[in-house]
């Protein structure tokens, strides 16, 4: 029945205006699975690699389409994304594009659950996943690559951890996202918006702390339930080796002086979530961080691990965070990503599933983490390709898809 019948793969344009790879899988008994690959700006070292969208369409029509129409079945998501993986050819999808991967790979699993007649969340998760909903962790004000002449960190997330649903928690972030708004006003500070609808203001790390901290309280008492927050540091885009050490406006820290201001940041503002950091390749800085305030909060690898198993080993071997961001085009495959989850799951670690900076309407990542149970899901907080995933995860919630 989930035989595949044909796909169909096309240009389309992404949240930031770029061309990305959209993929349809048909199959046998009338099944249909549409995909949309995401795109990063911040982009780990050790990621899979996008082609430029006509060329991963040109090379995956010319070698994966032969090997899965007529040939695999949809509903079995391992043999889909086996089939890409040989038709690739190499270790990072740079014969037929992650963009083309990802894009067939979610296609796929869409057609699969669609002959079930099953919400794709319960495909990919199966009748024994749990009954855990993510709290989404929503993007405030942001910097680094996503914004220019805002702040050095890259994202300031807030983290509805006391909400009592995931509805709550969307509003309590879009609440938080207009609060930032008001006291950014109040203070005569115009600010536009970066990539994943964050606001983007021109003022220090330390100012955006301190406005995160008044708009989260603001939003909790209103709220009647707690919100915390955290931090994507992006620590690899800060990271020089020229000039040994991490490079904010206001001067270079090394190694040993980021692990102290993170460590003090995480006390100081009781932060619950602090991503990539460090550079992509100090495992060892990571530990370091990790042993000191791991029981606290959570230390996130998105551009250490790239949602890749081998990367991920290397750091529990190590003691290197504890949480490790999974993005599903940064390895390539629904396969690979899950088998990521299931590692870390395994290990102690915890899973965050999440969107890119550039984005598409695609809702995909809000079913991968209620099939997994991931605790967290970041996926921005308002605009809507970011809108798309959180308004997918009330409906789930409300067993209305
Ligand atoms: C979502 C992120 O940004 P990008 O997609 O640019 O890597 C991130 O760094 O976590
Ligand atoms: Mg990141």
């Amino acid at each position: 029945m989930t035989l595949i019948t044909d796909i169909r793969l096309r240009r389309v344009l992404d949240s930031r205006g770029n061309a990305t790879v959209e993929a349809d899988v048909l199959t046998e008994s009338g099944g249909f699975g549409r995909g949309k690959a995401p795109s990063g700006a911040s982009t780990g070292e050790y990621e899979a690699i996008e082609l430029p969208a006509n060329e991963a369409i040109a090379k995956a029509r010319e070698e994966a389409l032969p090997r899965l129409i007529g040939e695999v079945h949809a509903g079995n998501q391992r043999d889909v994304d086996a089939a890409l993986h040989a038709a690739d050819g190499t270790d990072d999808f740079s014969g037929i594009g992650a963009n083309s991967a990802v894009a067939i790979s979610m296609a796929a699993a869409k057609a699969g659950a669609d002959v079930l007649g099953a919400p794709l969340y319960q495909h990919l998760g199966g009748t024994f996943r749990g009954n855990e909903y993510p709290t989404p962790l929503g993007n405030i004000i942001g910097g680094g690559e996503h914004a220019a002449d805002a702040t050095n960190i890259q994202e300031f997330l807030a983290a509805p951890v006391g909400a009592p649903s995931v509805e709550e928690a969307v509003f309590a972030n879009a609440a938080v996202h207009q609060e930032v708004h008001d006291i950014l006003a109040d203070r005569d500070l115009p600010a536009g918006k970066g990539d994943e609808g964050a606001w983007a203001p021109s003022v220090s790390d330390d100012e955006a702390f301190e406005i995160m901290d008044e708009a989260v309280e603001t939003v909790a008492d209103d709220f009647g339930f707690a919100i915390s927050f955290g931090l994507d540091v992006a620590g690899a885009e800060l990271y020089d080796d020229e000039a040994d050490g991490y490079v904010y406006d206001d001067g270079v820290k090394s190694t040993e002086e980021q692990i102290e201001y993170i460590a003090g940041k995480v006390e100081e503002y009781d932060l619950v979530y602090v991503e990539d950091p460090l550079d992509e390749n100090d495992y060892e800085a990571f530990a370091d961080l990790t042993a000191q305030v791991g029981d606290q909060t959570l230390v996130c690898g998105d551009d250490l691990f790239v949602t890749n198993v081998e990367r991920l080993q290397a750091g529990i071997n190590a003691d290197a965070g504890n949480s490790i961001l999974i993005k599903p085009n940064q390895i390539g495959t629904l396969t690979d990503a899950v088998d990521a989850i299931e590692l870390a799951t395994a290990s102690g670690y915890e899973s965050v599933v999440s969107h890119r900076s550039g984005e598409t309407e695609d809702t995909t990542i809000a079913h991968l983490a209620v099939a997994t149970d991931a605790p967290f899901i970041k996926t921005g907080a308002v605009g809507g390709e970011r809108t798309a995933k959180l308004n997918e995860l009330i409906r789930i919630e409300d067993n209305a898809v």
